[in-house]
């Protein structure tokens, strides 16, 4: 197919007086794999849900697949949400022949690791398992987009690996993906990413195009708790990896006085921020301001 599968025009959703998103726009073409990005509450569900038609926007306008996101364009489109709208008290095999009847296409088997499982409830099921069944679900009526929000979130990293193959694959056929996630290993593997911060799209492009200038500091030391807590008790965003401590958007001068003054020597080096830096800085900064 051609032309974008999903598109936002300057669209915005107001709840009340709050802005949950703030005119936003982007598109996502056939084949692509495109990452939504975002802190908790910037908005990343409020606007899928408008795309996809469950929610009507405040201002401006989407299109899916070409044009409103009618019943007809909505066929065409799967759908794993956050909760995955599985029904829970029916099994397996029951959720996925209900699925599809409504969408009137073949009922779809039962993956081989599900098997065993066939006749299980979902409520039952590890949340893997659950997640994998939604994908079946979603994926049964061969849909031309397909959203995720949070697909693989609390999944083991063999699920998460299963069910990234089967998003490369569905880009592979020429299905448009848009995917929410908070692993930045995904955003990894996505085409291309977008990134949003208190309702408005902030970033988009490449990892690198997303992470901009923003830089952050290296700090290494055998005293690295004490580093962290010295630093931490000045009140700068310190993020302590292993016993790797990273400072994002601050003079290495500031660092090195902060330690200097608690009697900690440590090597402090500037270095490019990550895409998790990039948000925590954007997140104070919404906070702040
Ligand atoms: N129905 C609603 N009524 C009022 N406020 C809402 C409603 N839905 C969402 N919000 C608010 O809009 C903001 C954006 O929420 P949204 O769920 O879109 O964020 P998100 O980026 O998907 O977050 P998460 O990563 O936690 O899923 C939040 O502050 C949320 O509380």
């Amino acid at each position: 197919m051609t032309g974008e599968v999903l598109r936002a025009r300057s669209v915005t959703r107001k709840f009340g007086d709050f802005t949950a998103v703030d005119s936003m726009s982007m598109t996502v073409a056939p084949g692509e794999v495109v990452g939504l990005l975002g802190a908790n509450g910037a908005g990343k569900t409020t606007l899928i849900r408008m795309l996809l038609g469950l929610l009507a926007a405040t201002e401006g306008a989407v299109e899916l697949l070409g044009g409103p996101p009618d019943r007809t364009r909505r066929a065409r489109m799967g759908y794993v949400p956050q909760n995955l709208g599985l029904y829970r008290d029916l099994t397996v095999e029951e959720n996925l022949a209900f699925s599809a009847e409504a969408y009137g296409v073949p009922v779809p088997g039962v993956p081989a690791e599900l098997h065993d499982a066939r006749n299980t409830l979902v409520r039952e099921l590890a949340l893997g398992s659950q997640r994998q069944v939604a994908f079946v679900v979603a994926l049964a009526h061969e849909p031309n987009v397909l959203v995720l929000d949070e697909p693989t979130s609390g999944v083991d990293a063999l699920s998460r690996a299963r069910l990234w193959d089967t998003i490369r694959q569905q880009a592979d056929n020429g299905v448009g993906v848009l995917v929410t996630t908070h692993y930045m290993e995904e955003a990894q593997q996505c085409d291309r990413l977008l990134l949003m911060s208190s309702g408005q799209l902030v970033g988009a492009g490449s990892e690198d195009d997303i992470i901009g200038d923003t830089r952050a500091v290296a700090v290494h030391t055998p005293e690295w708790a004490q580093a962290f807590a010295a630093l931490n008790d000045a009140g700068i965003p310190v993020i302590l990896d292993g016993r790797a401590i990273r400072v994002p958007d601050t003079d290495p001068a500031t660092i090195d006085s902060v330690l200097d003054s608690a009697g900690i020597a440590a090597d402090i080096r500037p270095v490019r921020a990550t895409i998790e830096e990039r948000m925590l800085v954007l997140a104070r900064a919404g906070a702040h301001g």
